[in-house]
């Protein structure tokens, strides 16, 4: 059912100028996709509630996300989902958006939040399960805006994967997957981006006292015993 949304000043009076622009222009789109489709049924109504539950997995470029991703939703009995391997996946399935995806992934930048909640209402609406892994998302305060209006559910969990950047670059540079986003050049505008961009969702879910932050330096062994506690009680 197709809904209209609330204004959304409120939720970007407290965002920096220099996202505001982004989120004016994602006015349109929030208007017309929103959709009660993932919302919990309102009291008094018949259908069953469906109220998946969804962690955020954040961290810098090729801090190990994915890695520890497949660790956590095999132990636990998540859906991991990654947000760039849906846009990987939109460029090899030549959609109307793939062209731009892959520029923007090229360049380091991050793709317009119209098309990644998209993306990601798809998915969760077409899986059969109902506890996710969200890889890599929210990037910017703008997508974060985004996922409240269009999808609303609040992440139990948001993980951030910590660790400093000499690091990352050299997990990147030794990944060996023929990612078009492996190299030098654009894994430094990608720790702009991350800078800029994600971690200022990483301070909002600070302090809403939803981040668990790992230290993500050592082997991935030592890295998934730091996660465990947290999804074990
Ligand atoms: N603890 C670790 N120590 C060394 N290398 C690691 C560790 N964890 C993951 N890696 C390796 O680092 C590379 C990047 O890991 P991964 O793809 O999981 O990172 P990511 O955070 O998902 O990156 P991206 O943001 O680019 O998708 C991979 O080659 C992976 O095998
Ligand atoms: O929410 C998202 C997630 C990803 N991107 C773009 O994809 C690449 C690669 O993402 P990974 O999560 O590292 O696989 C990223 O650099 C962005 O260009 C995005 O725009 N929004
Ligand atoms: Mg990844």
């Amino acid at each position: 059912m197709l809904r209209r949304v609330s204004p959304l000043s409120k939720l970007i009076s407290a965002a920096k100028p220099s996202l505001l622009n982004q989120v004016a222009c994602g006015l349109n789109f929030l208007e017309a996709f929103s959709t009660d489709a993932l919302k919990p049924a309102e009291a008094g109504t018949t259908s069953k509630p469906r109220t998946p539950t969804i962690n955020f997995v954040l961290g810098g470029p090729g801090v190990g996300k994915g890695t520890q991703c497949t660790r956590i939703a095999e132990t636990f009995g998540f859906t991991h989902l990654s947000v760039g391997d849906l846009l990987r996946k939109e460029i090899s399935s030549d959609t109307e958006y793939g062209t731009m995806i892959l520029e923007t992934i090229t360049k380091g930048k991050i793709v317009a939040s119209e098309v990644t909640v998209k993306l990601l209402k798809a998915a969760i609406e077409s899986s059969d399960t109902d506890r996710f892994l969200i890889d890599g998302f929210p990037r910017s305060e703008e997508n974060r805006v985004a996922y409240e209006q269009i999808i609303g559910i609040e992440p139990e969990v948001v993980l951030f994967f910590d660790c400093n950047e000499e690091e990352m670059v050299k997990r990147i540079l030794h990944r060996n997957q023929g990612r078009v986003d492996d190299n030098l050049d654009t894994t430094k505008e990608r720790l702009k981006v991350f800078e800029a961009y994600t971690l200022p969702v990483i301070r909002y879910y600070s302090q809403k006292g939803k981040l668990h932050k790992i230290n993500a330096i050592g082997t991935e062994d030592e890295i998934f015993e730091r996660v465990r506690p947290i999804f074990a009680t």
